[in-house]
């Protein structure tokens, strides 16, 4: 396979067509869902599964087989349907421009769907490259539960003292060294336990030049 460029890609307002209506479009749904991509489905049917996410008012369900302008002033295009010569003329209808993925994997590869875990910045993602999409479930799986929910309040905390030591400290390598002293892993163990004040207060004796202890 192509060596793959990973990249974390900002959606916001952006037309993403999913043609399809099954499985694989339910999978894409629920990975563009944290997003506020306006998202158009394609297709005669969709499982029930995919039936409540249109009522989100970002999702719109076009009820009919694909035809080449359901993709006009799309940036990214998911051909997700069950034959693959309609995949294919979805990949004959996209543009040098939009960015395609083909859940069958064939032919034009613009990009593929890593297994993501996200906890609120924090996102990690997984991909074998198309290798093994179960081994990427699988990874996934375990890092679920490696990274748990309190990682969303950890790397908030650590964005928010970021933001505090930045307008703090001006000189370069002493911020550099309260930034690494943030790693302290005493401070996720404290945010685990629900004390985010103690956090707090570590970051006000780092400020301080006071010992932490
Ligand atoms: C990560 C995840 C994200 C997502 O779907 O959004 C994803 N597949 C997931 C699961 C999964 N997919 C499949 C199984 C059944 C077991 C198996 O076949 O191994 C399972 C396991 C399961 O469901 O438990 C079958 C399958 N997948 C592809 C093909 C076509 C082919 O390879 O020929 C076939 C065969 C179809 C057939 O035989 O008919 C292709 C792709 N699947 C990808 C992504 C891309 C590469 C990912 C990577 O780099 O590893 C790529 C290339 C394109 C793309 O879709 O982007 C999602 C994890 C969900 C999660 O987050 O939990
Ligand atoms: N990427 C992955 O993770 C993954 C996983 C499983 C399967 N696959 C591949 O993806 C394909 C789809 O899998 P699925 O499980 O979602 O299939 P599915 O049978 O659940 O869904 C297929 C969908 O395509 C729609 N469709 C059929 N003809 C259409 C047309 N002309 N226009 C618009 N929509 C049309 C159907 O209405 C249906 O909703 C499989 O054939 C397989 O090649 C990929």
């Amino acid at each position: 396979m192509t060596n793959l460029f990973p990249v974390l890609l900002n959606l916001d307002y952006k037309k993403v067509v999913i043609v399809g209506g099954g499985h694989v479009a339910y999978q894409k749904l629920m990975a563009l869902l944290p997003t506020k991509a306006n998202i158009i489905v394609v297709s005669p049917e969709v499982q029930d599964s995919i039936v409540p996410l249109l009522e989100k008012p970002n999702i719109t369900w076009r009820q009919k087989v694909f035809e080449p302008k359901d993709l006009d002033d799309a940036s990214l295009i998911f051909a997700a349907t069950n034959s693959e010569a309609i995949n294919d003329a979805v990949e004959e209808a996209t543009q040098h421009w939009q960015l395609l993925s083909r859940a069958d994997a064939q032919s034009r590869i613009d990009f593929i769907n890593p297994a993501v875990v996200r906890r609120g910045d924090f996102v990690v993602a997984v991909s074998t490259s198309g290798a093994s999409p179960s081994l990427t479930r699988k990874i996934k799986k375990e890092l679920e539960v490696q990274f748990d929910e309190s990682y969303a309040q950890y790397v908030d905390f650590l964005k928010q003292a970021r933001d505090i030591v930045k307008s703090a400290i001006t000189d370069r390598e002493e911020r550099k060294t309260v930034l690494q002293q943030l790693l302290d892993s005493r401070l996720h163990e404290w945010i685990q336990q629900g004390n985010i004040e103690r956090c707090h207060q570590y970051l006000q004796q780092l400020l301080s030049g006071e010992k932490t202890s």
